[in-house]
């Protein structure tokens, strides 16, 4: 593989001085002492290439150091592709193919790449507000755990959100318990509320059930492939076929404003817990085991072949799941409307909640030119052309200390900043080499 052209350390970077001590104060506890540079650019500044937005049909690429890997993001740009991550280890001397995990941004006519402690955040140029800031993960908990796990070099995307979605609901209990049944009174009596992790499985659909809403079913060799790329958040054998949750489930319903739901086997929950996703886990059990059995077959759903397995699994999932310490509440279901009350008590929804949908996040609009800098946890995003909702406010302060989740889900917790800075007296910005 061919290196892409000559690599620059030319970058621009913000000239402190320049700041003028009322914006400095609005970049509130930043350490002025120590501005950073981001990321550089493949090619040379001297050819009017700006913090990664360069000209229309030139390369989009970011190169970004880290000990002695280099990082190049982009290339793609055909905007139905991906952006592309190479890495140049320049220990070795070669190019390196990362396994890449998570959710891969589509591609763009540029961004901006900054160097964060263990991630860079990439801020995609052009693009609507739900999908400019990215982060591509090289050193997180996350990739060390994938990477030693799998003996593979990898990184990871996460798409970057503003706000913090409240902690999904994972239920678990033996088949025919009434997980389903629970799930749906509550969707039905707060729509706007809950919203439910559509699984990927194998096993094939039962009469009513539709794809995309019941689950999403799909062929073993495409879910392993996925699996593989690091789609899912969790996956399991479940009473002879594969099931599990991707992180785009979850996350499409953390998306929508709503509080997710799970319904998992106790495998799924086990991985959960593991996981870097904070959630609530409820264990629901049966009042025996003929009642199980009963409700089973009345649901009428199931071969004997399989009503008996899945009756022989429930032994041990009864036994795990409430003797294993995953879960933090058990529901016992033997009056189904006493279960209701009180998984609804449990969840803080007692009779005088209304049901409220969370509060959408903020959106802020990037400029598609636009100059990005760091200091400390802030990052400080110039804008050349407005994008912003007044003319006046051209300074972007984006705080990155807050961050929390991150791959194989989203990055919450940005905080985006707009700062009149002209009438505040910036001066400007130096480029330096
Ligand atoms: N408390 C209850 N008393 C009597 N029947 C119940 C009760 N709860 C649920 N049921 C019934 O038991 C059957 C199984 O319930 P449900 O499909 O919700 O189970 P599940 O735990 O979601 O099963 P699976 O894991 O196989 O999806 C359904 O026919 C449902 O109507
Ligand atoms: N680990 C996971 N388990 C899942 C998932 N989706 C459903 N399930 C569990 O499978 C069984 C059987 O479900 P059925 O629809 O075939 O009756 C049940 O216990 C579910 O909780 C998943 O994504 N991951």
């Amino acid at each position: 593989m061919k290196f892409p052209t000559a690599i620059s350390c030319d970058f621009l970077h913000l000239s402190l001085d320049s700041l003028h001590p009322r914006v400095k104060s609005k970049i509130a506890g930043t350490d002025f002492s120590m501005g950073e540079a981001p990321a550089f650019f493949v090619d040379s500044l001297a050819k009017g290439y700006a913090n990664g937005f360069k000209s229309e049909n030139e390369t989009r690429k970011t190169a970004t150091i880290i000990g002695d890997k280099t990082y190049v993001i982009g290339g793609a740009d055909d905007e139905t592709s991906y952006i592309e991550v190479q890495i140049f280890d320049r220990g070795l001397g070669e190019w390196v193919k990362p396994t890449v995990l998570g959710t891969k941004p589509i591609s763009c006519k540029g961004h901006s790449a900054v160097l964060l402690k263990d991630r860079i955040l990439i801020l995609k140029k052009g693009a609507k507000p739900d999908d400019h800031t990215w982060f591509l993960e090289v050193d997180t908990p996350y990739v060390r755990q994938q990477q030693k796990g799998l003996g593979i070099q990898a990184v990871a995307w996460s798409k970057g959100v503003i706000g913090n979605a409240e902690k999904p609901i994972v239920i678990s209990g033996p088949s025919g318990v009434g997980k389903g049944t629970l799930i749906s009174m509550l969707m039905k009596e707060f729509p706007s509320m809950f919203g439910f992790s559509v699984s990927h499985t194998t096993r094939s659909p039962r009469n009513m059930e539709k794809d995309g809403v019941h689950y999403h079913f799909t062929e073993k060799s495409v879910m392993e492939k996925e699996i593989k790329e690091g789609k899912f958040l969790e996956f399991a054998n479940v009473h002879g076929n594969l099931y599990g949750t991707s992180v785009e489930a979850v996350e499409l319903v953390a998306d929508a404003g709503k509080r997710c739901i799970l319904d998992i086997d106790v495998q799924g929950a086990r991985s959960v817990r593991a996981s870097s996703l904070e959630a609530i886990f409820i264990f629901v059990r049966p009042p025996s085991m003929k009642e199980l059995e009963k409700r089973l077959r009345d649901r009428g759903t199931e071969t004997e072949e399989q009503i008996l397995k899945r009756l022989r699994n429930a032994k041990a999932e009864i036994e795990q799941g409430t003797s294993s310490g995953i879960f933090d509440h058990l529901l016992y279901n033997d009056n189904l409307e006493e279960c209701y009350e009180n998984l609804k008590k449990l969840l803080g929804l007692d009779a005088k909640v209304t049901a409220q949908p969370q509060s959408g996040p903020r959106e802020i609009n990037l400029p598609v030119d636009h100059i990005v800098s760091k200091i400390d946890d802030k990052s400080i995003i110039n804008c050349l052309s407005s994008g912003l909702e007044k003319e006046s406010k051209n300074l972007i302060v984006l705080d990155v200390s807050s961050l929390n989740g991150g791959a194989p889900g989203r990055t919450r917790g940005l905080d985006f900043q707009a700062i009149d800075s002209f009438s505040d007296g910036l001066v400007g910005m130096d480029q330096q080499s």
